[in-house]
Parts: structure tokens; sequence; C-alpha cells
């Protein structure tokens, strides 16, 4: 009998990434990062937690390419972030890679319209903002997160938790291969992180997405398929 046997691509793979800070021998060299190697699967939500100081931030701001190791290597769907220039690192964060902070008065432009929040990475990967399927797309993913008929309305007529679930909608307009989420539930009530959660839950379970999710908060971990836990610098 013939079996077959579906092996899912990495959609993030870490290979003995460090991040030092500071001069090295200095005496007040920080490794923030320690040998970590990781492979995150497409289609999956990761959450990476670990106490005040253990590394996860360098680790999300490293694997999204927001800073650079000191050593190792960062692919995303098989690009080798560590080969790119800063302008092509630059393109792959605006056109493969989405993201959600922590602060919720980060993550949108206030002078813009809701929908134009939405689909600024579009637009800054040149679409034309007027042009109708642009818009239409923008509204659609609104739509989704239960915002819809709130795109013509500014950011800052929203709560909190309705601008981060606007925040996911952002990350997701570009199908990205990874969407990072930095804390994204840290400053809302349970109700209200509930349902950013779910929003990226649905990302994984129903348009097959990977995302990786850094928080300190056990209940948010537990949204995840698979949690990594740091300490010290390395995964445990
Ligand atoms: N720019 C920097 N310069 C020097 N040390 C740094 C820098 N950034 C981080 N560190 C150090 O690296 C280690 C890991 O920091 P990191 O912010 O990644 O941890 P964290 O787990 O995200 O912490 P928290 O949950 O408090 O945000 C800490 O010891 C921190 O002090």
């Amino acid at each position: 009998m013939e079996t077959t046997t579906t092996v899912r691509a990495a959609a993030l793979e870490l290979e003995a990434v460090s991040r030092h800070h500071g001069r090295r021998g200095s005496g007040r060299e920080t490794v923030a990062l320690d040998a970590v190697s990781c492979a995150v699967p497409e289609g999956s939500f990761t959450a990476v937690v670990g106490p005040s100081g253990s590394g996860k931030s360098t680790f999300l701001q490293c694997a999204a390419g927001l800073d650079r190791p000191t050593s190792g290597t960062v692919r995303i769907a098989g690009t080798d972030l560590g080969r790119l220039s800063e302008a092509a690192l630059t393109r792959l964060r605006r056109d493969r890679i989405g993201f959600v902070f922590q602060s919720h008065a980060l993550n949108l432009v206030p002078s813009l319209s809701i929908v134009e929040n939405v689909v600024l990475p579009l637009v800054l990967a040149g679409a034309d903002p007027r042009g109708a399927g642009v818009l239409d797309r923008g509204r659609l993913l609104l739509d989704r997160v239960g915002l819809a008929g709130r795109g013509d309305d500014r950011p800052g007529t929203l709560s909190g938790g309705q601008q981060q679930r606007v925040a996911v909608a952002r990350a997701l307009v570009n199908h990205p291969d990874v969407l990072f989420a930095d804390e994204p539930t840290a400053s809302l009530d349970p109700e209200s992180a509930a349902l950013v959660l779910g929003l990226l839950r649905d990302a994984v379970r129903l348009d097959g997405r990977t995302v990786v999710m850094v928080t300190h908060d056990p209940v948010a971990a537990s949204w995840a398929d698979t949690v990594l836990t740091m300490d010290g610098g390395r995964l445990r």
C-alpha cells in the first residue's frame, strides 16, 4: 500500500542565532539570544513565552528582520535574511511579513482613515490607493475583524481593542509568509484580548497563515498550537 507523508515547509527557521549587545570583551556584553535554533511550520500558531529579560523581544526582532543577529541564520519561507541588503530586507518586511505591535497607539497612523491604514502596506508596495480592488480588500478585512462600516472613520474614534483588530487586518492585507505579533493583547481587557487572539487563530486555521506571537501572558499563549519557552537567551 502506498502511503503519503505531508511535510509542512518551514515558514520561519532560526539556525544557531545569537544576538550580543555591547562590545565583546568589554565586560559589559549581554547575550540576549544564545544560539537559538527552531523551525516554525507553515500554517501554525506559535507563542514565544518566558520571563522578563529572557530574550523574547530580541527573538522576534531578529526573526522578523528588524534587527540583525550577531551570528547565525534566519530564513523566512526559505529566504536567508542575512544575505539581503538593507533595501531588500525592507522590501521583504513590507511584502512578506505582517506586524502587530504591543501598543495600539503605535500600530495605526492617526491621520489616515481606518481603511487607508489597513491597505497601507499595499500602497507602500506601489498599489493605487484609489483603485477599487485595493479599498475593497481593505473593507473585506475590516468586515472580517468585525468593523464593517467603520472604514472611513479615523483610528482615534476606536477603542484600544478595536484598533488592535484593525492592526491585525492590516498585518494580513499582504498575505504575509509570517505574521509577527509582539504582546498584541498586553494593553487590552480580557474580552478584547480574546477577540484579537481569535482573529490570529482564524488567520491560521482558515487561511493557513503562520503566526508567531511573543507574550508574557499564559492565557494568550494557550491560544497557540506550540509554545516556545525562552530562558536566559535560550529556548528551553
Ligand atoms: N539594545 C540593547 N542593549 C543592551 N542590552 C539589551 C538591548 N536589548 C536587549 N538587551 C538585553 O538583552 C536581554 C533580553 O532582552 P529582551 O528585551 O529580548 O527580553 P524580553 O524577554 O523581551 O523581556 P521583556 O519581557 O521584559 O520585554 C536582556 O538582558 C536585556 O537587558
